[in-house]
Parts: structure tokens; sequence; C-alpha cells
């Protein structure tokens, strides 16, 4: 077993480049099969997650190239193949194959799918999606299978707004027929990377970053080259290790404006920021204000950095309350973060955290975010080291984590046990 080893109390230092995001990374890879011809992706992040989709488009029967600079994929021997279990189950995304196999062949079959399960995370947006592009939905040995004669484009209102849900129906209606509008659409800039993607290889859609979204359903896509946007959780868990630390980092090849919400709560606390056209420069000050967070969907503090920002916020000076309005139960980092000494009550959907110093402990990562606000809460300790297990969570959303740290100044190691 792996364990990622942090001897902390050193403050952060230096310039950290951001890769592409992983949240676009894992659609717009599904979203390629949805050409004949080869497509080319630029800037991808190297991640566990990225890795087993180019397994999986293989399974498939494309044709996966990958170095660290880009990713190229020829789908064009590609068939919709069953894929109940194996890799599917491996990663959170791999319900993106519902939806592009759904659009290109009239058909898919793909397990329910994997990733970090920190509460029941339901995909019945997703169902509603399909069915209402005319496709029949069943589950047979816990795989869905999915299956339209003719997909033919549909008026579509979101109960719940839903990154998946949302590039899911975009990913299938691109290929329908006649027109699709998406209503109560999820705004993440991954969603607006994917469908600028989409269009490049030939889709009709307008309105991705709005809560609606037009889909103009076309007979055929093609082959094109796109770049990845940047990592803006990757960047937030810097620019929030950088406070945590009392240091001077600066966050470069980042979009300043998907962070706007990160930068304002730090701000708040008393951590200087300035904002330049690529980069974001955080430094640390000795002591911080106690602050209330509410991740919410985009625009909002992002669910994802939830778990980083409650390791940040045992560092203030009172009671913060952290409560995220996404996931209410995403709180599996609580009970670690207690065994390092922690001030942290889980009420409902919130979390009550009184500032103190933390301690040194072993402790269990159980999800991706989680031991990102595992590795921060480490950082944060003057003696003694921090060991964290569950190290395959965190290699599926952080890029070179261990090197990026160590650029930084930071005692940052993995070890066999
Ligand atoms: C691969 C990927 O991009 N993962 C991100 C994506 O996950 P994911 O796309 O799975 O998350 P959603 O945006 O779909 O989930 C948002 C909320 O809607 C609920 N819901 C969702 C779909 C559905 O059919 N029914 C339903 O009830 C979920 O339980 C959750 O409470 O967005 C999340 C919210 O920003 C992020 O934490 C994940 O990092
Ligand atoms: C929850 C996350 O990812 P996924 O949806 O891929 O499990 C995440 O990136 O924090």
């Amino acid at each position: 077993m792996e364990k990622l080893m942090v001897a902390g109390g050193r403050p952060l230092r230096g310039t950290v480049q951001i890769s592409g995001a992983k949240n676009s990374a894992i659609a717009l890879i599904p979203a390629a099969i949805l050409s004949e011809s080869t497509v080319i992706l630029d800037n991808l992040p190297v991640l566990s997650d990225v890795a087993i989709y180019a397994e999986l488009l293989e399974e498939l029967g494309a044709t996966v190239q990958w170095n660290e600079d880009f990713m190229s994929i020829d789908p064009s021997r590609l068939q919709s193949k069953p894929m109940p279990n194996g890799n599917v189950k491996k990663l959170r995304a791999s319900y993106y194959l519902m939806g592009a196999l759904l659009g290109r062949f009239g058909e898919a079959t793909i397990g329910l799918p994997g990733g970090c399960n920190f509460e029941p995370r339901p995909i019945d947006q997703h169902i509603k999606g399909f069915e209402a592009l005319g496709a029949r939905v069943s589950t047979e040995n816990g795989a869905l299978h999915i299956k339209a004669k003719q997909l033919v484009g549909a008026k579509i209102y979101l109960d719940v707004v839903s990154v998946g849900a949302t590039i899911n129906i975009m990913l299938a209606a691109s290929r329908a027929k006649g027109f699709t509008l998406i209503e109560n659409a999820a705004k993440e800039p991954e969603i607006i990377d994917v469908a600028t993607l989409l269009n490049a290889m030939g889709a009709k859609i307008k309105g991705a970053g709005t809560e609606t979204i037009r889909i103009e359903g076309v007979d055929s896509m093609h082959g094109c080259r796109h770049s990845i946007i940047p990592d803006r959780i990757q960047a937030g868990t810097y620019m929030i290790a950088a406070a945590a630390t009392h240091g001077d980092v600066v966050v470069d090849n980042v979009i300043p404006k998907h962070l706007e919400a990160i930068t304002a709560k730090l701000q708040e606390m008393g951590v200087i920021i300035h904002e330049m056209d690529e980069s974001i420069r955080v430094i640390g000050r000795p002591e911080y204000e106690s602050v209330d967070v509410k991740a919410l969907v985009y625009p909002g503090f992002a669910t994802d950095l939830q778990s980083p920002m409650a390791s940040l916020l045992t560092q203030t000076r009172g009671v913060s309350i952290l409560s995220d309005y996404v996931y209410s139960n995403r709180f599996k980092h609580v009970p670690e973060l207690l065994r390092m000494g922690a001030k942290i009550k889980v009420e409902g959907r919130s979390a009550v955290i009184e500032g103190g110093k933390l301690s040194f402990a072993k402790v269990k990562a159980t999800d991706l975010r989680a031991g990102a606000a595992l590795v921060i809460a480490g950082l944060t300790v003057s003696s003694g080291i921090t060991e964290i297990t569950g190290v395959e969570y965190i290699d599926r959303g952080y890029d070179h984590l261990v090197l990026n740290l160590s650029n930084l100044g930071a005692e940052v190691w993995r070890e066999q046990d």
C-alpha cells in the first residue's frame, strides 16, 4: 500500500503550473468518439482517471496515443460493445460513455459509475434526458442498457442542476434529429469546454455556460484539435495550501475568472491576492479571520474545494461554518481531521470549525478532495510526519502533486508500507 508522507511547517513559496482540468478531460475524451475521424486533445492532465479513460476507449476499439503533451483518439473502428464491469466502475465519468455511444450508435450498455462515492450520487437526470430524446433505458445486471431507434431532439428541464446530466444530454443530443433545449442546465466552465470541442467537431450548440442550452442535431461529426481549459479545482487547492502555510505562491496557467469564488473567500479571511491575466499570486498572513462558506453550483464556491477549505478554516482565529449545498454529506474528511486535533462538528449539511493547531497523525483519504484536505492539513503541522493512505484517490485529480509541492519547498514524499 502506498502512503503520502507530509512533514509540514514550511511556507510554500514559488510558482506552480496548473494542468488541464480533470473534469473537462474526462468528458472531452468520450466526446471525441462522436466523431468518425481523429480528435487531438492538448493540455491533458496526467491523472489515473485520464489513463483509465484511454483504456476504456481502446477496449471499445479506438486507437489512442497519449504522451504528456497530447492525446490522439482515432474512433473510426470503435463499436458500441457492452461494458458492464471493469474500468467503467473505476471512475465516475464513465457515465459519459452512455451519452456518447448513444449519440454515435443509438445504443449503449454501461455499468453504473464508480469514482468518489462520498454519498449516493444518483444519475436519474441523465436517464430522464436520454428517455426524453427517445431512448429506452433498462437495468440489466447492474448495467444500464440504453437504446433508441432514432434519437429525436426534445425540451428537457433538469430537476437538479447537474454537470454530468447537462454534458451527457449535450453528447447524445448533438447527433439527435432536430432541436434540443436543455433548461436549468449547469453552468460550469467545463460544460463550455465540452461544447467548444463538440462545435469544433461539427455540432451546433449554443448557450453553454448559461442555464439554457440549445442544440441542433447533426448527422455526422469530424475530427479536430482542442486544448483543455486549466483545472480550477487544482488551482484552488494550491491557493488554499499557500494560504494555510502562510506562504507566497504564484498559481500559473489559470483563468482567474473561474476562481472568483475562492479568491473572494480567501480575501475575506485576510489573504492577499494579486490577479494577473493568467495567474494568481497568493500571499499568506500570520493570522486569518473565520468566515462562513457555502458550496454551491457554479459560479458559487465549488463543492470540490469544500474539503480543502475545511483544513484552511482550522487555521483561523474563530469559528467558521462551512456548508455544502451540492452534496449534503460530503464530510468524510472530518473524522480524519479530528484525528489531527481539529475541532469540527458536523451539523446537517454544515461543518462548524473552530480554529486551533493541528498535530501529525496517520490518516486515510476516502475520496479525492478529502485526500487534498489531509495534505493541506499535514502541511500546516510543524513537527512530526502526517501519513496519508488512500493515495489512489488523490491520483485521480492531482497532476504531479508531490513534484509540485516539493518545488514549492514542501517536504512531501511517497512511501510503500
Ligand atoms: C466528473 C465530474 O465532472 N465530476 C464533477 C461533477 O460531478 P457530477 O456531474 O456527478 O455532479 P452533479 O453536478 O451531477 O451533481 C450535483 C447534485 O445533483 C445531484 N444529482 C445529479 C445528477 C442526477 O441525475 N441526479 C441528482 O440528484 C447530485 O447527487 C448532487 O447533489 O460535478 C460535481 C458538482 O460540481 C463535482 O463535485 C464533480 O467533481
Ligand atoms: C468528486 C469528484 O470527482 P468525480 O465526480 O469524478 O468522482 C471531484 O473531482 O472532486
